[in-house]
């Protein structure tokens, strides 16, 4: 039982700390096989280079899982949670029965999709991601070779640029801040928000996933949702929704082909994000995006746990 509504159930300990985990052993193995050390490393192209020398192909940045998923990791993470959003409306009766995605899933995707569009695409001009590597020294340089209009900039051979993309279509390197990595944020975030919303309706009778969780309700205090302190606390009308719940309890879920499909994405997720620990950015690299994703988490997990009001706007899973 977590000590407080913002904190995990420590089985939600144990998934979030697969991240942390998956990070430190992709790096330990990326840092000590023979394979991968022996392997030319470009630190400006952040890859192995030339790619026909890379240590495996999950080493290529060209590889067809990073081209096809990872790089639009954010549709496969929508159609993923479409699918089993999709999966549970189809599920039959006795299964319906069971804990429902709760009203407000759509509010909570919503809200990844802004912390992730903010983070990695756009923030009121640069993204956050791109803006921190500014912040932290980092400049778009252009090579003497690039075309004379381009590398018009500052005697050091720097442009004004304040996007990763923009110094790229001046055909500039992107050099010298700390650039978190935006693969691990993506993956930890939506690999989470799957996990999140898939495992609680589909393994409802697993202790920890949904009545262990702690809330502040709106008079101050802190119970279980749905256990019995909790509904000491609730207004006449939650205590009823929950009673037509409780047989569910023991229901199964629906666990239909939406939601195994939606699970597989989170697992590729899971996947690449050790391939992305082996072969591709710094140790502090991966933790800081580590960090943002984790910090997004929480607002749209746990967060609303603990506040009343950010919680009506949220909700929270099967609730
Ligand atoms: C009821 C239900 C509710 C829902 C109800 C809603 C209703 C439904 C409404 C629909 C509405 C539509 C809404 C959808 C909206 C979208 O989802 S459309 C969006 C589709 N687009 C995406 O998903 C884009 C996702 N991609 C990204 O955000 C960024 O590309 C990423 C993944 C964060 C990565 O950024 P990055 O620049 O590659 O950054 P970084 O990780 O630092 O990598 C640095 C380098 O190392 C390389 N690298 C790192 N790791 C790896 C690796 N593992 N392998 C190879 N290379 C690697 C990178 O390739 C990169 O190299 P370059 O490409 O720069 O040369």
């Amino acid at each position: 039982m977590p000590s407080h509504p913002f904190l995990p159930t420590p089985l939600e300990a144990a998934i979030l700390s697969i991240y942390p985990l998956t990070l430190l052993l992709g790096s330990l193995f990326g840092a000590f096989s023979s394979t991968t050390r022996g392997a030319p490393y470009d630190p400006a192209a952040q890859s192995f280079h030339p790619p026909e020398l890379a240590p495996s192909y999950f080493a290529r940045k060209r590889n067809v899982f990073n081209t096809y998923f990872v790089k639009v990791g954010w549709l496969w993470t929508t159609g993923a949670l479409l699918a089993f959003a999709a999966a549970a409306a189809a599920a039959p009766r006795r299964a319906r029965r069971g804990p429902r995605p709760g009203s407000r899933l759509a509010a909570r995707y919503a809200a990844a999709t802004a912390l992730w569009y903010l983070v990695t695409q756009w923030c009121f001009g640069a993204p956050l991601i791109d803006r921190s590597f500014l912040l932290t020294g980092g400049k778009c340089e252009i090579p003497a070779s690039a075309p004379s209009s381009a590398a018009a900039g500052a005697a050091d051979g720097s442009v004004a640029v304040l996007s990763a993309l923009e110094c790229r279509l001046s055909g500039g390197v992107w050099r010298g801040g700390h650039d978190i990595s935006g693969h691990v944020f993506l993956l930890v975030l939506g690999s989470a928000l799957l996990a999140f919303e898939i495992l609680p309706v589909a393994l409802p009778s697993v202790r920890g996933l949904r009545e262990e969780r702690l809330v502040r309700w709106e008079n101050g205090r802190v119970g279980v949702v749905g256990g019995e302190s909790a509904e000491d606390n609730r207004d006449e009308t939650d205590r009823e929704r929950s009673e037509e719940r409780r047989p569910e309890d023991t229901s199964q879920g629906g666990l239909g082909l939406g939601t195994k499909v939606a699970l597989g994405v989170a697992a590729l997720m899971g996947w690449m994000l050790l391939m992305t620990a082996i072969y591709f950015h710094t140790w502090v690299e991966k933790l800081t995006g580590l960090l943002v994703a984790f910090m997004g988490i929480w607002l749209v997990y746990f967060l609303p746990r603990g506040v009343p009001a950010v919680r009506f706007v949220l909700g929270m899973p099967a609730v």
